[in-house]
């Protein structure tokens, strides 16, 4: 395509765009991540991604056309060249997303007329421009740590109240881009997998989810609706390989670190951490038939298939385990920060650490006298659950710890615990 038409956006933690890579592959769309390799430090809100914007933007000619989306709740849904026809039907400069909430801390609303769609306010989560446009529109100043919302709807009303020469509008006809929340009950999912805005009677072509975790939650079941999802998580093969690493202690291959990072985005996405162990804990759980249904059932298919054979070699010559729960559980010093001493309701339970940039939290067999402290991220720690290996979650003092559990039976759907 020679429209010199560039799709960007700021994913510093790849892992966590999942469906923005699996809907642009869907239609070909190539997205410059901006935000490769970029330290993100905590606390830092999204005058970043603008800052990223304006550097990518210094370097382009005045033709160049930019579309921006955020990385981690957006998709597209068309081709590059149809995208581009509804932003040259819109006849302007910048076209934004619009939004029916005002998320921002300083209040600008009343500047925005009501509308039809009953999307009146800037949504900074995708917009397309001139690169010449969107160079003048972008040439305040910003802080990385500065709030792009605020700082986007402030030179939106400066440029479409006069005293600019540059065509700013709000898409709220849902011409190009659709936002999502959880209440919007005008959007549905066509028998040809297209957007539809019932309220204005458009098929935007991209979609972007952002606000709350319900929001969050309408736009990936959207996206499922287009049959687009983050492409399921990978487990790794052991080829019947494993590890002997304390008494009755094994390890093997179970998840690459890029697949855990997957699966704590996905988690941290999901968002809703539950106790497993009545009210002695706080909320830290979180089973994975509740996360993803489909992503349990190929664990219980790889289990079946893969770690099971590893089992039954080693502590043969027990048989006819299943997978019977696998859960992710998250600590941190503020929340709940250890488990205690314990035997399972398992007969081989296993733990796999998701994550190791935190300090503490290590688990601790007291009479095997074993620790995972040196068990690499993404192994799986396997172990008899019911009588010997009592095992405690030590305290993590500092960062937050992301664990997967796998607990086994020897009957299919033994779910009593
Ligand atoms: O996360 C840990 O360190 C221990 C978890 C555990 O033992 C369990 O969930 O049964
Ligand atoms: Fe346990």
């Amino acid at each position: 395509m020679d429209l010199n038409f560039h799709v960007v956006t700021v994913a510093t933690d790849v892992s966590r765009a999942g469906i923005l890579i699996e809907s642009s592959r869907k239609f070909e769309v190539p997205v410059l991540n901006l935000g490769s390799n970029v330290p993100w430090r905590a606390g830092q809100a999204g005058g970043l991604k603008i800052n990223l914007l304006k550097r990518f933007l210094s370097g382009l000619d005045d033709a160049n056309i930019v579309l921006f989306v955020d990385g981690y709740d957006t998709l597209v849904n068309a081709p590059l060249d149809e995208i581009a026809e509804r932003f040259f039907e819109a006849e302007v400069d910048i076209l934004f997303a619009a939004q029916r909430q005002w998320r921002s801390e300083k209040d600008l609303s009343g500047h925005f007329p009501e509308t039809k769609s009953g999307d009146r306010y800037l949504n900074g989560g995708a917009y397309v421009g001139l690169a010449a446009s969107l160079r003048e529109f972008l040439s305040a100043p910003l802080a990385d740590d500065d709030d792009d919302q605020t700082y986007l709807s402030e030179a939106y009303l400066r440029h479409s109240q006069g005293g600019s020469d540059i065509q700013v509008a709000l898409d709220t006809e849902a011409r190009l881009f659709q936002s999502v929340s959880a209440a919007s009950s005008d959007i549905t999912i066509t028998e040809e997998k297209q957007i539809l805005n019932t309220t204005v009677d458009r098929r935007p072509l991209i979609l972007h989810g952002g606000g709350d975790k319900a929001d969050k939650r309408r736009f990936t079941n959207l996206g499922a609706s287009l049959g687009i999802s983050r492409k399921q998580i990978q487990f790794t093969g052991t080829n019947g390989a494993f590890d002997v690493v304390g008494p009755e202690i094994i390890l093997t291959d179970f998840l690459d670190p890029a697949e855990c990072r997957k699966l704590i985005a996905m988690a941290e996405d999901y968002g809703e951490w539950k106790s497993m162990y009545g009210d002695k804990f706080p909320a830290q759980e979180l089973r994975l038939r509740t996360l993803d249904i489909n992503l349990f059932n190929k664990l219980e298919v790889h289990f079946a298939n893969d770690l099971n054979k590893i089992i039954e070699k080693y502590w043969w010559p027990m048989r006819m385990i299943c997978l019977r729960d696998a859960f992710i559980i998250k600590y941190s010093p503020d929340t709940q920060a250890s488990l205690s001493c314990h035997t399972d309701a398992s007969m081989v339970s296993g733990i796999v650490k998701l994550n190791d940039d935190y300090e503490g939290g290590d688990t601790w067999f007291h009479r095997q006298q074993y620790s995972t402290k040196y068990a690499p991220v993404g192994k799986m720690v396997l172990w008899p659950g019911q009588v010997t290996h009592g095992h405690e979650g030590r305290e993590v003092t500092a960062g937050t710890k992301y664990s997967l559990v796998i607990w086994t039976s020897r009957t299919r759907n033994d779910l009593n615990y």
